[in-house]
């Protein structure tokens, strides 16, 4: 988790001079749509847990800002709940090892107006978070996952030494047998563009772009899976290569602000996501709070062009840049 942010710090960008940016626009396509900035809200659960209105309040600000939403499947709000805000939204899955639950999922999103769906292939299982381990982390009674209906509740017995309460849960939902075959069988069911998140290793990528996938998302969600995982400023760029075109490339973990999205786009992205700091907004003021974050890296992002001679996006991605030897 630590090294996601030094690694966008160690990015050092060359900017440009004597450019026009006096009409300067961060406008471009992400997850196939028209967005304003290069950015979309990550699938992140249970967000009531961190206020009362959880992600219909963070969809909302989505909505406000005009950038696309991903809705959790382990969201504490419904799917339908959060496309009704406006929000362009976008439904995360995992794979389940109850195949109807997702396949109903699916048919889920696409009536309710998903513009796309998203599936994590980084959790097989969850990984050891040594905090909620020694926090005891046990979900409130009224935080449930809202969209699995019955499965959605917590256990009664928590898993026991080694396992939160979190983890447990997941581990009798989640399949953790999906391979490239599954994909495909995903692929093949619904016609909405089809995003992997969790891609690190550029051989992956391509797999993904073979199972024709519209985008994929380099993540280590966050450091809160395989510690040690390499940076995805770091694996971004031979990700970049691999995909050489045939499809989105976005990145998250660890962008806290506007210049980590111009870092990212300077790398090769076509966007990125952005995760904990909409929940900070989030937990410290609901939407409002959720919007002015999303503010604040926007406003960030167009000085960021500015003072690196970048008068649009496209001329972001040609930026060049270097990595800084040691930590800051
Ligand atoms: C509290 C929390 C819950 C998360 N829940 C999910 C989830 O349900 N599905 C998913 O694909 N990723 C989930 N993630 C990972 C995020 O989508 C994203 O990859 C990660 O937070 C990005 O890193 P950042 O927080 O450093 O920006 C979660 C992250 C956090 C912090
Ligand atoms: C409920 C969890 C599976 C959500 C998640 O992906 C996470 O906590 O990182």
């Amino acid at each position: 988790m630590r090294e996601n942010g030094r690694a966008f710090d160690r990015i050092r960008l060359l900017p440009r001079v004597a450019v026009d940016v006096a009409g300067r626009t961060a406008r471009t396509r992400l997850l196939g749509l028209p967005v304003p900035v290069p950015l979309a809200v990550a699938p992140m659960a249970y967000q009531t847990w961190l206020h009362p209105d959880g992600e219909v309040a963070a969809a909302s600000a989505a909505a406000v800002a005009g950038v696309p939403f991903v809705v959790s499947m382990m969201a504490s709000r419904t799917v339908e709940e959060v496309a009704a805000t406006g929000a362009a939204t976008v439904m995360q899955l995992y794979w389940l090892r109850d195949r109807g639950l997702f396949r109903e999922l699916v048919g889920r999103a696409e009536a309710a107006g998903c513009v796309a769906l998203m599936l994590t292939v980084d959790v097989p299982l969850l990984g050891r978070r040594l905090r909620d381990l020694r926090g005891g982390l046990v979900r409130p009674a009224n935080v449930v996952a809202a969209n699995l209906g019955r499965a959605g509740g917590g256990l009664d017995a928590v898993g026991g030494a080694g396992t939160s309460e979190v983890a447990a849960h997941t581990g009798v939902l989640f399949d953790p047998s999906l391979s490239w075959a599954d994909v495909a069988w995903i692929r093949s069911v619904t016609r909405l563009p089809l995003v992997l998140k969790g891609i690190l290793d550029p051989d992956d990528a391509a797999l993904a772009v073979a199972a024709g996938v519209d985008t994929v998302v380099v993540s280590n969600h966050g450091g809160r899976q395989l510690d040690g995982a390499v940076a995805t400023a770091v694996a971004l760029p031979a990700v970049v290569d691999a995909v050489d075109g045939r499809c989105e490339v976005l990145v998250d973990s660890g962008v806290r602000g506007g210049v980590d999205v111009l870092k990212a786009l300077a790398l090769g992205a076509t966007g990125v996501l952005v995760g904990r700091p909409l929940l900070w907004g989030l937990a410290a003021g609901g939407a409002a709070g959720a919007a002015r974050v999303l503010d604040l890296i926007g406003e960030e992002l167009h000085e960021a062009m500015a003072l690196a001679g970048c008068p649009d996006v496209d001329s972001a991605r040609r930026l060049r840049t270097s990595v800084a030897g040691g930590d800051r």
